[in-house]
């Protein structure tokens, strides 16, 4: 296909999706119907159509509509690329750009920042100074990162067995683990070390949140919202006779775990909803609660506009109803590990300090939001512990002296 004809593709794939279609489908769809389209093609359309999608408002402006056609404008002219090259009327190609099809600039900051009106006062006030930094990382394209089965391999060795296959990395400050894949991204998932489990694919500052644990012999954890479970598999590979559990409300998230799990050589329990309380209590339980992905929107760009006000209000009304329901699973002096990849406030620590409030029994201690502006995505963690612990009698309470 011609750059142009990759374009007009974009153009159709978006506007499908601007008509409700979810990303994925309208990318697959396209691909099953285009059996002409190579891999490069399908790689380059996608990039388009996620670029797009993460500058849906300011490309809007600069391409004078908020249509596939009007965003591929947009993008065109925010590159500073020539017009004409792409919207030149020749087979496959869009029509040539009509004077009626205007840049119209930007109205609002939050407008060139590309994040909803009724988020940037909460955006602003969440992130302070770093919220445009913010804002314009979640604009681009985000990075790919590994972590490295340090159960099993030697990150120096990763680097140099992935250097062989082509792949280029380097360690990423984030955590001991992380690496950060600078050429050949796309060779991941058929390289030796990624198809012996001594690498899986997870972001810089996931991987933090579960090196942010103290994890020792012979602990109980559990990954209470443990999804596919990349933090499970993470915590897995950390610490030597540690018990790894994993829960979700929703069980077929984890469909795919028992075979990363194995791929990985790693032991992970999975608990439906009704066995979890039968194994309690745990040492550590994991809350990776579900929330806005506001530190995850240059991977799913589409949650930047689903979320609504009413969304965010009833996700921090599950977060917060998660940690009363995690609370009787923790030993005595366990600690909660509570963790969003969200940099709002509302979903970090106002939810934790509203908890520290009814709770006089537990207080919080390491607590840190990583931003999405510092080379990774944005995550917050903090961890609470019990202060108090039962007697022989399960009534009564006594302090724990520290
Ligand atoms: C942010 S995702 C977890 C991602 C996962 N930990 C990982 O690292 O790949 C949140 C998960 O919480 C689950 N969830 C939502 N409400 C829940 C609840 N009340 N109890 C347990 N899990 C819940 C969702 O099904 C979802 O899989």
């Amino acid at each position: 296909m011609t750059p142009a004809a990759r374009v007009q593709a974009s153009i159709d794939i978006l506007n499908e999706i601007l008509a409700g279609a979810p990303v994925e489908k309208a990318l697959t769809g396209w691909a099953r119907r285009s059996r002409f389209a190579g891999s490069k093609d399908r790689a380059a359309i996608r990039d388009h159509v996620f670029d797009a999608l993460r500058c849906k408002r300011s490309f809007a402006a600069r391409g004078g509509a908020e249509t596939g056609r009007g965003l591929m404008i947009g993008a065109m002219r925010s590159s500073g690329q020539d017009l004409a090259q792409y919207f030149s009327g020749a087979r496959y190609a869009p029509t040539s750009v009509t004077d009626a099809e205007k840049d119209r600039g930007f109205q609002t900051e939050a407008e060139a920042l590309d994040i909803p009106d009724w988020l940037w006062p909460e955006f602003k006030a969440s992130l302070k100074d770093e919220a445009n930094a913010a804002a314009i990382a979640l604009q681009g394209r985000a990075p790919v990162h590994l972590r490295v089965n340090r159960s099993r391999a030697d990150p120096v060795e990763i680097i140099q067995c992935l250097s062989d296959e082509g792949i280029v990395v380097q360690p990423h400050p984030a955590c001991d683990t992380a690496l950060e894949v600078t050429a050949g991204a796309r060779k991941i998932s058929q390289c030796n070390p990624y198809l012996e489990g001594l690498i899986e694919l997870q972001d810089a500052a996931s991987q933090a949140v579960t090196a942010a644990l103290d994890l020792q012999p012979g602990m109980r954890v559990l990954d209470y919202c443990a999804g596919g479970g990349g933090k499970a598999l993470a915590l897995a590979a950390r610490a030597e006779g540690v018990q790894v559990f994993a829960h979700d409300i929703n069980p077929g998230r984890m469909a795919d775990l028992p075979a990363r799990a194995k791929r990985a050589r790693a032991e992970i329990s999975l608990l439906t909803s009704d066995q979890v309380s039968g194994q309690a209590p745990f040492d550590i339980v994991l809350v990776d609660a579900p929330c806005s992905g506001s530190g995850s929107w240059r991977r799913s760009p589409a949650g930047k506009w689903a979320l609504t006000p009413k969304r965010l209000l009833e996700l921090t009304r599950i977060q917060a109803m998660i940690l009363e329901s995690v609370a009787p699973l923790t030993a005595d002096a366990g600690t909660i590990a509570y963790a969003t990849c969200s940099m709002l406030s509302v979903e970090n620590d106002a939810i934790v300090d509203s908890f520290l409030q009814e709770h006089s029994d537990w207080r919080s201690g390491f607590r840190k939001t990583w931003l999405v502006s510092h080379g990774a995505d944005g995550f917050y963690s903090a961890h609470l512990t019990r202060t108090w612990i039962r007697s022989n009698n399960l009534k009564e309470f006594s302090p724990l002296i520290y």
